[in-house]
C-alpha cells in the first residue's frame, strides 16, 4: 500500500476526510485537478492533485481481496498496468486462478486494520476508541458475570426464584420438576432457567409444551420477562411451513412453543417434532400427564418420548400428586428413568425423608447439636458428617443441612416453595351464600347420581330451563350490581354452564362480561381474557369452565366466584390461584353459593371444617382426599344424612393434622429448606442489587447511543424515548423506527408494561455492542489532551488488542475467556506507560496529516512494540484462563462425583459432559489469537 503515485483512470482511492463513501475509482484527471467515483455511494468528487485528500488503496501478495461480484481471492502476483494494479491469485470458492484488475474490486472495502487506517488517514473521533475499550470492558465483565441472565429479567427480586433459577439455569442439561405451590412463579422461575440456558450457550434450540388455554399467556411472558420471543407452532403453521414435505417444520425455528393439546391429537407432528432435536424442554402443568404402568395417557407417552432424546427438561406442577402419588412418581421417572425404576422402590426412599429431616430438625434451631443429636446425624450420614465445620457455629450448621439434603432425597431435581414460607401474600376470605333448593332440583339430591348431585343444572329435565330456576343465577345478578364496578372472575365446572351464565348477565343485564372454554378458539379465549383485564372498557366478569381454573393470571381481580366446586382439592387450589397469586394486593374474597342440604353445601363444609381449604393452601388436600373419597361420595350423596357428614370432617380434621404433621417433619420440610435459597440466594441478590444500582450501563449506552446516532430524549420517570436519526452510522436491529421507550430502573419496568428494561441482558444492548464492535470506527484516531503538568507536545501511542478465541457456544467459553481486551500505552521513548486520557478534542485533518508524516517511523515501531507486550500479555492470560478453567471444572467434577456416590440423582451424562468440556476448552484456549483492534495517538496540547 503506498500513497503519492500519480492518478491513472481506473485506480481505486480512499478519502481520508470522508470515510464513509467508501472506495472511489478515479474516472477523470486532467493537468491540475482529478475526479473520483464513489460507487457505494453514488456520490462523485472533484480535487486539485496536488493537495486531494486520498490514499491510494494498493494490497500487498499475500493479502485477501473481495471483487465487485462478491468472490474473494488471495493474492499471489501483482502487476501494474497503465498505472492500474492487476491482482492474481486464486479464487476462495472455486480454487480457480484468477485475474483482478483493481477497478473491479468492491466497492464497500474499507481498511480495517488499524495501522494502515492510521497511515492513510482514516480517522474517526478520539472518543470511538473510548467506546471501542468500554464495549469490550463491558461485554468482558458480563460474560463472565454470576447474574447473566438473571439480572435482565423484568421481575421483582424474589429470592425463592433466583435461588431455584441460577441453581438449576447453571447446570448442564437440568433435569428437574419445578413444583412451587400455585401462583408462587414457577413460569418465572423457568423463564430464568431459559433464559440463563440460552446466554450462556448451555441450550441453543428450546421448546415449550402447554396446555391449549396458556399457549397466548406463555408467548407474552417470555417476551415481556426475559425479551425472547418463541414462535407458536399449531397446525396451520405447520402448514404453511411443510412445503415439500421433506422439511421437519418444527426446524424451523429455535424457540418454539406449542400446545399440548395440539400434539398429541395428531401422530404426524407427533412424529415430526420428536424427530426435531431439542436441548432443553419445558412442559407446563404436568399433573396433566396421568400414568400407570399398563395405562399411560398419550400425552404421558409424548413427553416421554421427547424426554428421553432431549438432554434438559423442566416439567412444572404446583399439584404434583393432582392424579395420585403414582403420577407423580412417573414424572420424576421422566427426568430419570434410570433411578425411577419401581414405584415401590421409590415409596421405601420416600419413607426416609422422615428420618433425614428428624435428623435435621436440631441443625435448624438456634442452638449447637448435642452428643445424642450429633450420634442421630452421624449414624444417617456418616460421610457427610465426618467433614463438617463447627457447629456450634450458625454457618456450619446450616452448610451441613445443604449438604445432607443435596446427598440425601430428591432435593436436586425437585423444586417446591410453600407460600406459608412466603412472605407478601394477602388474606383469603371464604363468603358462603346458602340458598334454597328449588323444587326442579330435588331429584338430583336423592338421585345417586353425583355429577346431578353436585350439578344439577346438568340434569336432561332441566337442561334448557334451569337458568331461571336456580337461586345460584339470581344471586350472581344481585352480587355483581352490589359490588360493581369491581372485576369478579367466577369458575365453573362446565363450559355450558359459563356460557348460559354469560347469556343470562347479556339479556338481563347488559354489564360487560366475557366467557372463556375450552370451545373457544386460542386467540378467542386471549381476547377474553384481556377484555377481562382492560381497566376501563373491559368486563365486569369473567366466566370461565375449568380451564380457566389453570396458570391465568388474573391477580388485578379480588372477587372470585366459585359457581360450583370441584370435588379434588388441588383443583380447588388452582382456582383460587388466579387470584391469590404475586401481585395481588387485597384480601382474595373467595364467594360461593351453594344450595342448603345439598352434595354442594357437604362440599363446601367438607373445605371449610375438614381442610380449610379456602382460606389457606392446603398442600395436604389431595392426600387426605385420597383415603376419605369413599365417605365423602357417600356423604355427597346423602346430604340429609349428618351423622355421615360429621364422620367426614372429623375425620379429614385429624388426617390432615397427621399430614401436615409429617410433611412438616419429611418431604415438603426438606424440599422447602433447599428450594427457598436462605443462606444461599443472598450473595447473588446483593449482585443483583449493586448492578440495578449502578449507573454503569446508563452511562455507557448514553454514549454508545450518542455515537452512532440514535436520539435520546428524558421522558420523566426515570424512562427514555430511542429515536433512529438520519446521522446513524447504521442500522440498529431491534431498535424500532418509530421509536422506543426504556428504562434502565427495575422499578419503572415492572409497573410500566410498555417500557423495555434495559439491562446487560438486553438484546438491544447486545447489538449496539456488536455494532461497535464490528465496524471500523473508531479503529484508528488522534486526540489532543491538555494537561499543563505534562509537556507540550509529548505524544502516547493506546493500541488496543483483544485475544479472541473460537469454540461452539455449548463449550461457554465465555466463562473463561470471554474475547479479552488488552490496552497498552507507549511514550514517545517506547516505553509503557499506566496513563489514562481525558480526550479534549479531535485533531484536524491538516495537524493529523502532518503528525502522522513527521511520525510515521517511530510509530510503526512503537506499534510493533506494543504487539510483542499484548502477545506477552495474552499469554498471561491465557495460562490464568486455563488454570481456572481447570481449576473450577475440576471441583465442579469433584463436587458431582462425591455427590453422585450419595445421591443417585446425578446423572453420569452431568459429569462426562463436565470432562469433554475441560478437554474441549484446553485445546481452544490453547489456540487463542491476539488480534489488533483499535490505536490512537494521543498528543498533549495544553
Ligand atoms: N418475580 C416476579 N416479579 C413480578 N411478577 C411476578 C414475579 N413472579 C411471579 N410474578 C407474577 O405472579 C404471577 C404468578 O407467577 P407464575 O405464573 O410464574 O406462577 P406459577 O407458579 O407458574 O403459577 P401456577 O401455579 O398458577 O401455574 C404471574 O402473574 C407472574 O407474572
Amino acid at each position: 500500500m503506498s500513497s503519492g503515485n500519480p492518478f491513472s483512470i481506473g485506480q481505486r482511492w480512499l478519502s481520508n476526510s470522508e470515510t464513509e463513501l467508501g472506495l472511489g475509482a478515479v474516472i477523470s484527471v486532467d493537468f491540475r485537478s482529478v475526479e473520483l467515483f464513489f460507487p457505494a455511494t453514488g456520490e462523485a468528487r472533484m480535487y486539485t492533485k496536488q493537495d486531494a485528500p486520498l490514499t491510494r488503496l494498493v494490497f500487498d501478495i499475500g493479502e485477501t481481496v473481495k471483487s465487485q461480484d462478491g468472490w474473494q481471492m488471495t493474492i499471489s502476483e501483482i502487476e501494474e498496468s497503465q498505472g492500474v494494479c492487476i491482482y492474481f491469485g486464486i479464487r476462495e470458492d472455486t480454487k480457480a486462478q484468477v485475474r483482478l484488475s483493481e477497478t473491479l474490486l468492491d466497492h464497500h472495502i474499507r481498511l480495517n486494520q488499524p495501522e494502515r487506517r492510521l497511515f492513510s488517514e482514516q480517522l474517526d473521533h478520539p472518543k470511538w476508541f473510548d467506546l471501542r475499550l468500554n464495549a469490550l470492558n463491558h461485554q468482558y465483565d458480563y460474560l463472565r458475570s454470576s447474574t447473566l441472565g438473571l439480572a435482565g429479567a423484568r421481575i421483582s427480586l424474589i429470592p425463592h426464584q433466583l435461588h431455584i433459577a441460577s441453581e438449576v439455569g447453571s447446570r448442564h442439561a437440568p433435569r428437574v420438576l419445578l413444583a412451587d405451590e400455585v401462583g408462587l412463579g414457577k413460569t418465572i422461575e423457568a423463564a430464568l432457567i431459559i433464559h440463563q440456558q440460552l446466554r450462556t450457550g448451555r441450550a441453543q434450540r428450546v421448546l415449550i409444551l402447554v396446555p391449549d388455554s396458556l399457549v397466548h399467556q406463555w408467548l407474552v411472558e417470555m417476551l415481556r420477562r426475559i425479551n425472547l420471543p418463541f414462535a407458536i407452532f399449531d397446525e396451520s403453521r405447520c402448514e404453511a411451513l411443510d412445503d415439500d414435505g421433506e422439511t421437519n417444520p418444527f426446524d424451523n425455528d429455535q424457540l418454539v412453543l406449542c400446545s399440548i393439546d395440539f400434539l398429541s391429537q395428531s401422530e404426524k407432528r407427533q412424529q415430526q417434532i420428536q424427530a426435531a432435536s431439542w436441548d432443553l424442554m419445558v412442559v407446563d402443568e404436568a399433573h396433566h400427564l396421568a400414568w400407570s404402568a399398563d395405562a399411560p395417557s398419550a400425552e404421558y407417552t409424548l413427553v416421554e418420548a421427547l424426554a428421553n432424546e432431549t438432554p434438559g427438561v423442566l416439567l412444572l406442577t404446583a399439584t404434583p400428586d393432582q392424579l395420585g402419588h403414582e403420577s407423580h412418581f412417573a414424572r420424576l421417572r421422566l427426568l430419570d428413568p434410570a433411578r425411577f425404576h419401581s414405584y415401590e422402590a421409590f415409596l421405601t426412599e420416600e419413607s426416609r425423608y422422615s428420618q433425614l429431616a428428624d435428623a435435621v430438625a436440631p441443625l435448624l434451631s438456634d442452638t449447637t447439636p448435642d452428643e445424642k443429636q450429633r450420634t442421630k446425624l452421624t449414624d444417617f450420614a456418616p460421610d457427610v458428617m465426618e467433614n463438617a465445620g463447627n457447629l456450634a457455629q450458625p454457618e456450619a450448621r446450616r452448610e451441613l443441612v445443604h449438604q445432607l439434603i443435596d446427598c440425601h432425597g430428591t432435593g436436586r431435581m425437585l423444586f417446591r416453595n410453600r407460600r406459608a414460607n412466603i412472605e407478601g401474600f394477602p388474606d383469603r376470605v371464604l363468603l358462603g351464600y346458602q340458598l334454597e333448593l328449588p323444587e326442579v332440583y330435588e331429584s338430583a339430591v336423592t338421585g345417586g347420581d353425583l355429577t346431578h348431585a353436585l350439578y344439577p343444572e346438568r340434569m336432561p329435565s332441566v337442561v334448557n330451563s334451569w337458568m331461571d330456576e336456580d337461586p345460584r343465577v339470581g344471586w350472581l345478578l344481585d352480587f355483581m350490581q352490589s359490588v360493581k364496578p369491581e372485576k369478579i372472575l367466577l369458575i365453573c365446572a362446565s363450559a355450558r354452564t359459563a356460557q348460559e351464565l354469560g347469556e343470562v348477565i347479556r339479556t338481563q343485564t347488559g354489564v360487560r362480561h366475557s366467557v372463556f372454554h375450552e370451545g373457544m378458539t386460542i386467540v378467542e379465549r386471549d381476547k377474553a381474557a384481556h377484555y377481562f383485564s382492560d381497566e376501563e372498557d373491559g368486563a365486569q366478569i369473567l366466566l370461565c369452565s375449568e380451564i380457566g381454573s389453570e396458570g391465568r393470571n388474573f391477580q388485578f381481580a379480588h372477587h372470585l366466584v366459585l359457581f360450583d366446586l370441584p370435588v379434588t382439592p388441588d383443583l380447588l387450589e388452582q382456582r383460587i390461584g388466579r387470584l391469590d397469586r404475586i401481585g395481588q394486593t387485597q384480601t382474595v374474597e373467595i364467594h360461593v353459593p351453594y344450595l342448603k342440604n345439598t352434595a354442594q353445601h357437604v362440599l363446601v363444609d367438607w373445605y371449610h371444617e375438614g381442610l380449610n381449604a379456602f382460606e389457606k393452601t392446603c398442600p395436604t388436600g389431595s392426600g387426605v382426599f385420597d383415603d376419605v373419597k369413599t365417605l365423602l361420595i357417600g356423604a355427597c350423596l346423602h346430604p340429609h344424612d349428618l351423622h355421615t357428614r360429621d364422620e367426614l370432617i372429623n375425620l379429614s380434621t385429624t388426617l390432615n393434622s397427621q399430614l401436615v404433621a409429617q410433611l412438616e417433619a419429611g418431604r415438603d420440610r426438606l424440599l422447602e429448606l433447599n428450594a427457598s435459597g436462605e443462606g444461599r440466594v443472598e450473595q447473588l441478590l446483593e449482585d443483583i442489587i449493586l448492578l440495578d444500582n449502578s449507573q454503569d450501563l446508563s452511562r455507557f449506552m448514553g454514549r454508545l447511543f450518542d455515537a452512532i446516532g440514535v436520539q435520546q430524549e428524558e421522558k420523566g420517570s426515570d424512562c427514555f424515548i430511542l429515536m433512529p436519526t438520519e446521522s446513524m452510522v447504521s442500522q440498529l436491529p431491534g431498535l424500532d423506527p418509530e421509536g422506543m421507550t426504556v428504562t434502565y430502573k427495575r422499578r419503572v419496568a415492572t409497573t410500566l408494561e410498555n417500557v423495555q428494561f434495559l439491562s446487560w441482558d438486553h438484546p438491544l444492548v447486545h447489538t449496539a455492542i456488536d455494532l461497535v464492535l464490528s465496524d471500523v470506527h473508531g479503529k484508528s484516531s488522534i486526540g489532543f489532551i491538555a494537561d499543563p503538568d505534562l509537556p507540550k507536545g509529548a505524544y502516547w501511542l493506546e493500541a488496543l488488542f483483544v485475544l479472541d478465541a473460537n469454540a461452539p457456544k455449548a463449550l461457554q467459553l465465555g466463562r473463561f475467556l470471554p474475547q479479552t481486551p488488552l490496552r497498552i500505552c507507549l511514550d514517545a521513548q517506547g516505553n509503557q506507560v499506566d496513563l489514562t486520557f481525558e480526550i479534549k478534542r479531535k485533531v484536524n485533518r491538516k495537524i493529523s496529516h502532518q503528525l502522522i508524516k513527521a511520525l510515521q517511523q517511530p510509530l510503526t515501531l512503537a506499534i510493533e512494540s506494543s504487539r510483542k507486550l499484548a502477545h506477552q500479555q495474552a499469554n498471561q492470560k491465557l495460562h490464568d484462563a486455563l488454570q481456572d478453567m481447570h481449576k473450577t471444572l475440576n471441583s465442579e467434577i469433584q463436587r458431582l462425583v462425591d455427590l453422585q456416590k450419595r445421591n443417585p440423582s446425578v446423572r453420569d451424562s452431568e459429569i462426562e459432559f463436565i470432562e469433554n468440556q475441560m478437554n474441549a476448552l484446553d485445546k481452544v484456549i490453547q489456540g487463542a489469537d491476539v488480534q489488533f483492534d483499535a490505536l490512537r495517538l494521543v498528543v498533549n496540547n495544553p
